[in-house]
C-alpha cells in the first residue's frame, strides 16, 4: 500500500460460486486512490466493475485481499462510504427533503442539533439545485431530479468515499452533461474523494484524475490506468477541440475496442451455421 493512498483496494480476488459452479470474477486487484482524487471505472459489461464497487463499499467480501479506507478495514457498509446507483433509491413515500434529512438524522443525530440537521439538508439540495422541490415526492420528480436527489443524500453523509454506480446511466444526454457539469463543480468545491463507473469514454475523460481500465472476465483485472492531466475547471465545449482530450479519448476507445475487444460466445445456431459453411 502506498502511504498517501486515502482508499487502497489491495490483493483483492473475488470468486462466487453456486453448489458445484465457480465464477472467478476478479483476481488481483490493486488500486490505491488518494484523497480528493476522481477515479472512474471503465471495462465492458461483466466484467465485475460494480463487484468492486460492492466491496468497497462492504457489500460483499472479497474472497481475498481487502480495502482500507483512511487507515481503517472496510468490514461492512458504513456512512464513509456513500453510493449512488443508476437508479435512484429514494423512498417513494418521503418527500425530497425527508429522503435526505433520513440519511443526515441517521448520520449526524449525535453530532449535530436538530436545527443543524435541517440546514444541512437544505444546504446539500440547494447545492445540487433542488432547493425549489423540498416537499415533491419522488414520483413527481424527473428521472434527472431523482439524482440529484440521490446525489445530496449522498453528499450529505459527508462520506470520505462517495461511490457512483453509472450514476448518469438512465438520464438523457442534456440532462446527463448538465449533471456531470454539476459533479465536477461540486468535487471542485468540496474535493471528494470519488469512484465512479461508468461506459461512457467522454465521461470518464471528462471527471476522472485517472481512468482505471478493467480486462474483460472471467478473473478480470486492471489492464491500464490513464491519468489525465487536463487542468481544472474543465469546460466541455473548449475540450472538444483539445488535441489532449482526444488522445485520452482514443486511448480508453482504443483499450476497449481493440486490447479488450469483447468477443460475443457464438449461440447454438450460430456455431451450427458456422460449422457447416467450414464444412462446406
Ligand atoms: N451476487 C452475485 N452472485 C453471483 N454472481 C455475481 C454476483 N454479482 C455479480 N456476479 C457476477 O459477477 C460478474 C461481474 O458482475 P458485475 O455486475 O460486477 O459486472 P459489471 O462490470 O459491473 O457489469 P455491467 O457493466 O453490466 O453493470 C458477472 O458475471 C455477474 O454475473
Amino acid at each position: 500500500m502506498n502511504d498517501n493512498a486515502y482508499l487502497s483496494i489491495s490483493g483483492v480476488d473475488m470468486t462466487f460460486a453456486k453448489g458445484r459452479t465457480v465464477n472467478p470474477v476478479l483476481r488481483h486487484i490493486h488500486l490505491d486512490v488518494r484523497r480528493g482524487e476522481f477515479i472512474s471505472l471503465i471495462g465492458h459489461s461483466g466484467c465485475g466493475k460494480s463487484t468492486v464497487l460492492n466491496i468497497v463499499a462492504g457489500l460483499l467480501k472479497a474472497s481475498a485481499g481487502g480495502v482500507i479506507v483512511d487507515g481503517r478495514e472496510v468490514n461492512e457498509p458504513g456512512p464513509d462510504r456513500a453510493l449512488v446507483f443508476q437508479n435512484h433509491s429514494l423512498l417513494p413515500w418521503l418527500t425530497v427533503q425527508q429522503n435526505v434529512a433520513l440519511a443526515v438524522d441517521k448520520t449526524f443525530r449525535g453530532s449535530k442539533s436538530a436545527a443543524e440537521r435541517r440546514d444541512w439538508v437544505l444546504h446539500n439540495l440547494e447545492m445540487v439545485s433542488m432547493g425549489h422541490a423540498l416537499h415533491r415526492l419522488p414520483a413527481e420528480i424527473s428521472g434527472g431530479m431523482k439524482q440529484r436527489v440521490g446525489i445530496a443524500r449522498a453528499l450529505a453523509m459527508q462520506p470520505k468515499v462517495l461511490l457512483l454506480d453509472e450514476p448518469f446511466g438512465a438520464l438523457d444526454a442534456l440532462t446527463r452533461a448538465h449533471l456531470q457539469d454539476e459533479v465536477m463543480r461540486i468535487q471542485g468545491e468540496l474535493r471528494n474523494t470519488v469512484m465512479m463507473i461508468t461506459h461512457d469514454v467522454d465521461e470518464a475523460v471528462l471527471l476522472s484524475d485517472r481512468i482505471v481500465m478493467m480486462t474483460n472476465g472471467p478473473a478480470a483485472t486492471i489492464g491500464d490506468i490513464l491519468d489525465i492531466e487536463l487542468e481544472r475547471p474543465r469546460d466541455r465545449l473548449a475540450l472538444s477541440d483539445d488535441a489532449r482530450y482526444n488522445h485520452y479519448r482514443h486511448e480508453v476507445l482504443s483499450f476497449l475496442h481493440e486490447k479488450q475487444r469483447k468477443v460475443e460466445p457464438l449461440s447454438r445456431g450460430a456455431k451450427a451455421r458456422a460449422s457447416e459453411a467450414l464444412s462446406a
